[in-house]
């Protein structure tokens, strides 16, 4: 297996006016602020708490979580242990972006009071926005489509729906804040690597060439609620029910985080949202919730889900969790950029070099809505550097499928 480049590139920061982090930095977050507070009825000390940390997102620096931020410490313990003390007192544009970002959601729940004590405790800042994706017509639209999906061969409603969990992504509703917007279509195909043939290979349809001594475990990783949480459950059920996998592992995030990840509550959400759905969504739903009920499906909710470090510092348990699976999918930017590194990777570097790390087979669906990018062979890499598309790292017009047996 090849080793994780020896020189690693450099770690991707904030600190560039102009540049998209310095951006979501200085104005995503900001925004997402505002948002939260226009969205509840908060009292005087909770806004008060949210117009503090809106004023830090400018100029201000990494503070330690507040004693009241987490009433049995073990949290701030953690973020202790994953650099807190080390970055505190430092400005958010001179840390890693991918720990200041992740140190600003942390603080938005604490502004909030989501730790609690209080009456705000567990409630989530990003619902209200969640559900109303949840509940959009577009959705309906989308459930409504799957009734077509039934006519075609196994094999094309596998890829119809490993698409569908795919550009999923898109609905990300912090990315929505900012969206640099699909600029005109250059001739860039919109995705830049496809190695879902690998991925295929790994999770072959009962009755093909590939016979399993045990069923397939599939752990996915899952990234935003709402509607690209809905497609990954219909892959899902689909996989189950062609006898691609046996059983799946699904994180999520043990918290709200980056506006619209997913937590065990939008899993509930989404499941009773396709049952509710009729038609060809409800067979899905119905087949997801027995699936959960037999533990076919399991969902977890792991603390370094939320961590603000790559993949490659994860903790023994979930090695032992993603070594245990026939593949570990991994879905979403965030989730991408913590698998590579957020770093400043050419973009021809193996996908399999960087993610030598990781135990067991792994793959990624992401659309791209950040700066990090690997494994692209150097032709895409060239027509997407002339397509006449400056943000094509950025705007979410591109994805790609990419993975490492
Ligand atoms: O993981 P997701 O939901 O696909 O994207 C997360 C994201 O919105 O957050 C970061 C910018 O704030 C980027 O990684 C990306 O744009």
């Amino acid at each position: 297996m090849p080793d994780t480049p020896s020189v690693p590139a450099p770690v991707i920061l904030g600190n560039e006016p102009g540049s998209f982090p310095h951006g979501v930095l200085a104005e995503r977050h900001p925004a997402i602020v505002r948002q939260v507070r226009d969205a509840f009825p908060l009292d005087p000390g909770r806004r008060e708490a949210l117009d503090a940390l809106l004023a830090s997102c400018a100029d201000g620096v990494v503070e330690p979580l507040p004693a009241a931020a987490d009433p049995t410490g073990r949290d701030r313990d953690r973020w202790s242990h994953w650099g807190m003390d080390e970055y505190a007192g430092r400005s958010w544009y001179d840390v890693p972006w991918l720990w200041a970002e992740s140190h600003f959601y942390r603080r938005l729940l604490d502004a909030v009071g989501y730790f609690g004590p209080g009456p705000w405790q567990g409630v989530d800042p990003f619902r209200p926005a969640k559900l109303a994706e949840l509940d959009a017509p577009e959705t309906d639209e989308e459930l409504a489509a799957l009734d077509g999906l039934g006519e075609l061969p196994a094999d094309e409603r596998a890829r119809a729906l490993l698409h569908g969990s795919l550009w999923g992504n898109r609905a990300d509703l912090g990315f929505r804040l900012s969206d640099r917007g699909a600029g005109p279509r250059g001739e860039a195909e919109p995705l830049v690597a496809d190695d879902s043939d690998t991925l295929w290979s790994l999770l072959p349809a009962r009755g093909t060439g590939a016979v399993r001594q045990d069923p397939a475990t599939l752990c996915l990783v899952a990234d935003n609620a709402g509607r690209e949480l809905v497609p990954d459950l219909l892959l899902v059920s689909h996989l189950l029910a062609e006898g691609r996998v046996g059983r799946v592992v699904l994180h999520v995030k043990p918290y709200p985080y980056y506006v619209s990840d997913a937590t065990p509550t939008d899993v509930l959400d989404a499941v009773r949202r396709l049952v509710a759905a009729g038609g060809t969504a409800a067979g899905h739903g119905e087949r997801l919730w027995t699936a959960l009920t037999d533990g076919r499906v399991v969902v977890r909710a792991h603390p370094f889900s939320c961590a603000p470090l790559p993949y490659a510092d994860m903790p023994g348990d979930l090695r032992e969790d993603f070594a245990a699976a026939t593949v570990t999918v991994l879905k979403g930017d965030l989730n991408y950029r913590r698998l590579v590194g957020d770093r400043w990777w050419p973009p021809t570097t193996p996908f399999a070099d960087v993610t030598a790390y990781f135990p067991g087979p792994v793959a990624a669906l992401r659309t791209l809505k950040s700066d990090v990018v690997t494994g692209l062979d150097a032709k895409t890499e060239a027509a997407l550097e002339a397509s006449g598309e400056p943000h094509w790292r950025t705007s979410g017009t591109h994805a790609l499928i990419q993975a490492r047996v």
